[in-house]
């Protein structure tokens, strides 16, 4: 099964509780829009690699197309169809005016000098530049893409366009980028947490976290982990793993990153890459690729609760098996909806010609993350439902209500 049908169980089970009939189903599923494009790029030694680079374009009825892009090996169009459907419900759920795309290149851009993967996203955007814009599509960062990617992509898109920051959002604060940016995929993820806890009664401070993935997301919420109390007991990257059972030093491991140094040469125990997964803790927090929780390694998971900062970590048939074990599951949509919710403010910003505080935008992002968990948990608590059912029918009832309203074809 592709990963694509396998995200629909998840409409389709909202859908159903929705009551909203199979011809609204099918609309809501189906992309509107998938493009797949030859990105070609001289390499510095004068040879010429050829890449595939794909966007999906999911639902736009509350507003343009916004998502991602992705360079990474996997990148494929089944992977940018299921992670476009995942922002269309995901910036429904915090009641964004956007819709879902998603996208990338299936390079390995650690292969790549920078001066290459420059060459190639230019391209890239040359090749998508007339299906993107400020109110038809918006990219944004995601995997081995950051600010500077963004810059690139902007520079390239004002050659077609002129000068419209608006095209992009995750770009450097200098060049119209968003104060806050950077953390706020973390700070989502930290909020939803510790809403998650709140509930209980009960407060991040003391919580054993394991964090799978070092990158922009993973350490930033690693920092607000730690700086509340928590005890980031694990963390690991592409290249491996460290662990310290009375809790890593994150502001020392984060000096250490930054200082080149590899993830393993930190003075803690060292311990295998996947391994991470199964180590007993309070929250699992898978923060890197999809697909990491399976059928076959679900039952070695050993965390209370896991909560996914990462897109689609779990598959569905190890999520069934999670929430009958009785682990709880903050789902991607509502976890990691911190970034897509200061990109809006960012592109809010840019259309205004306007410059926010960072103070203004963490409060903003602290308001529609707590809106979104307290919406969250009371669906899952009328309707007897799992957090992601939950969030599932928060979005799927968004779109279905607005792409009604505007009239079905
Ligand atoms: N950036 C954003 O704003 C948002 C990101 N997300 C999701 O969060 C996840 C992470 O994205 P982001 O932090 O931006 O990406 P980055 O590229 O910044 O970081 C990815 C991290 O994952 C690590 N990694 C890759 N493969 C493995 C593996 N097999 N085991 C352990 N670690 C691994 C990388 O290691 P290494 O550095 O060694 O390559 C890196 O530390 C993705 O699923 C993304 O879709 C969701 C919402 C918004
Ligand atoms: O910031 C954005 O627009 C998109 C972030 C993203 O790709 C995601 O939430 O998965």
């Amino acid at each position: 099964m592709s990963h694509f049908e396998a995200t629909n169980r998840y409409i389709r089970k909202a859908s159903e509780v929705l009551d909203l009939g199979q011809r609204i189903e099918r609309h809501l599923i189906a992309p509107d829009r998938e493009v797949s494009v030859q990105v070609s790029t001289t390499l510095d030694n004068g040879n010429v690699a050829s890449f595939r680079g794909f966007r999906v374009q999911h639902k736009n009825v509350r507003g343009p197309f916004k998502g991602g892009l992705r360079f990474h090996p996997t990148v494929d169009m089944d992977e940018a169809r299921t992670l476009a459907s995942l922002m269309t419900w995901k910036t429904a759920l915090v009641d964004v005016p956007f819709g879902g795309g998603k996208g990338g290149i299936d390079c390995d851009p650690g292969a790549l000098s920078e001066g290459e993967r420059e060459r190639l996203t230019r391209k890239f955007t040359q090749n998508i530049q007339e299906i993107i814009g400020p109110q038809t599509d918006i990219p944004a960062p995601d995997v081995n893409t950051g600010p500077q990617l963004m810059a690139w992509i902007m520079d390239e898109y004002a050659k077609f366009r002129g000068f419209t920051p608006a095209v992009v959002t995750g770009k450097p604060v200098h060049l119209s980028g968003s104060l806050g940016r950077d953390a706020a995929t973390g700070r989502g993820v930290s909020i939803a947490t510790r809403e998650y806890f709140r509930r209980l009664g009960e407060g991040l401070a003391g919580k054993r976290f394991v964090v799978q993935g070092f990158g922009n997301v993973g350490s930033h919420l690693a920092r607000l982990f730690h700086e509340a109390g928590g005890k980031v007991v694990a963390v690991s990257d592409a290249t491996g793993a460290v662990r310290d059972e009375r809790g890593l030093d994150i502001a020392a491991l984060l000096d250490h990153r930054d200082g080149s140094h590899p993830l393993t040469t930190f003075p803690a125990d060292e311990v295998a890459r996947d391994e991470v997964l199964f180590l007993p803790c309070d929250v699992l927090v898978p923060a890197a690729l999809g697909n990491v929780i399976t059928r076959e390694n679900v039952t070695d998971i050993r965390a209370d609760l896991i909560v996914e900062a990462a897109n689609a970590p779990i598959t569905p048939d190890a999520h069934e098996t999670l929430e009958s074990r009785g682990v709880r599951v903050l789902p991607d949509i509502l976890a990691n909806a911190g970034g897509v919710t200061v990109s809006y403010f960012e592109w809010v910003q840019n259309i205004q010609q306007f410059r926010w505080t960072e103070e203004q935008g963490n409060d903003q992002l602290e308001d529609t993350m707590r809106r979104a968990c307290d919406k969250v948990f009371a669906i899952a608590a009328e309707r007897n439902v799992d957090f992601r059912t939950a969030a599932f029918i928060v979005g799927l009832g968004r779109v279905a209500q607005t792409m009604v309203t505007r009239g079905i074809q």
